[in-house]
């Protein structure tokens, strides 16, 4: 493993830059600094038995461009020589991709990690924001993504770079706050005995909060998957699934309001993650800002920060295109992350 401590290095193209979640895995080839990243078909974990295979056969066997390096962002915490992910069987052995793949050098962060450099340069023609608020320009920004799994990060701004603020934060207790909520706590899947915020913000979390709704309601659970809930939620057609929705705002929405306290996020909070854009309608009724703003005695805070929906299709790799372009605008952390032949 490199003990390289300068993390202004430069990153020698062509770049394969990788998103690796817990269900889909995203990539794209950087032929230079300047020219667009050549983007490759969303490909899903599950149909490869290792990542070293779905490079191969998602990449490397599409194009004629050899990448000298690859910058991967990965669901998981970032240490060791094997970075077991997540939410998915695959584990990340960079001194492989080097020996079979043909890399000089590989550098491996965090899922989130990346989600933050979207956010520092995002346009906003890729974000939708939800309530008032503005940002202020270099204060500390937070990512949080209901996906698979719920990644948060936070983003600080110093000395004229952006350093993103890697973390486990999906994995902080929720706690009751209504009287809905008191019915339903005892009903939420826990983990460790905790309702974590993952517990509730994922596609596993939509699911467990319907079964909830549904069992306290004595109702039928006609939505088999996240997204039917999603669907039915959105057009009215299962009240469940509705009030499911509202929770998940509400739950989504306390979530965010808590983190942007920690950061001070005065440049605002971005929900990423593959759920938020597409509950977009659900998370403009009230019960998002209002649970957001609902942190006495700091309400007058959190009713000042922006709050926005990224909508990028691939903001993880925009944020990572951004990085491998200029490091030198980011303080990413590379000491023990980063891997050469
Ligand atoms: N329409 C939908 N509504 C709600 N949830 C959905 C919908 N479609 C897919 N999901 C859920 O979203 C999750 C996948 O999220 P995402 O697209 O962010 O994948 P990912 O990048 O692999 O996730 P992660 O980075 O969190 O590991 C799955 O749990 C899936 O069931």
């Amino acid at each position: 493993m490199s003990n390289q401590s300068d993390h202004q290095h430069t990153i020698p193209f062509p770049i394969l830059i990788g998103d690796i979640g817990g269900t889909n895995a995203r990539f794209a080839i950087l032929v230079d600094a300047y020219a667009e990243p050549k983007q490759f078909p969303t490909l899903a974990t599950a149909d490869f038995a290792t990542i070293d295979d779905a490079i191969q056969a998602g990449v490397l066997d599409k194009t004629a461009v050899q990448p000298r390096s690859a910058i991967l962002a990965v669901a998981g915490p970032v240490k060791g020589d094997e970075i077991d992910l997540t939410n998915c069987d695959w584990v990340v052995r960079p001194h492989d991709l080097i020996a079979h793949l043909g890399f000089d050098e590989v550098v491996v962060i965090n899922d989130f990690e990346a989600q933050a450099l979207a956010a520092a340069s995002l346009e906003a023609e890729h974000l939708q924001q939800i309530g008032g608020g503005e940002i202020l320009p270099s204060a500390s920004r937070v990512v949080v993504g209901p996906g698979t799994g719920l990644g948060v990060a936070g983003l600080v701004h110093a000395r004229h770079t952006w350093f993103p603020v890697p973390g486990e934060g999906g994995h902080i207790d929720v706690g009751p706050r209504t009287e809905r909520d008191y019915d339903l706590f005892p009903h939420y899947e826990t983990i460790g005995g905790r309702v974590s915020a993952e517990q509730l913000l994922c596609g596993r979390g939509l699911m467990n909060i319907y079964l909830a709704v549904c069992k306290v309601g004595g109702m039928e659970m006609r939505a088999a998957n996240p997204s039917e809930v999603t669907t039915t939620g959105l057009d009215g057609s299962d009240a469940a699934a509705t009030e499911t929705l509202s929770l998940f705002a509400t739950y989504l929405g306390r979530v965010a309001g808590d983190l942007a306290l920690i950061f001070m996020a005065r440049g605002g909070v971005y929900l990423a993650g593959g759920i938020s854009q597409k509950i977009i309608p659900a998370l403009k009724r009230p019960e998002f800002r209002q649970a957001f703003e609902d942190k006495a005695p700091h309400g007058a805070i959190l009713k000042s920060i922006p709050t926005f929906v990224v909508t990028h299709p691939l903001a993880a790799l925009s944020g990572m295109a951004a990085y491998a372009r200029t490091p030198v605008r980011f303080g990413v952390a590379t000491e023990g992350r980063r891997w050469k032949a």
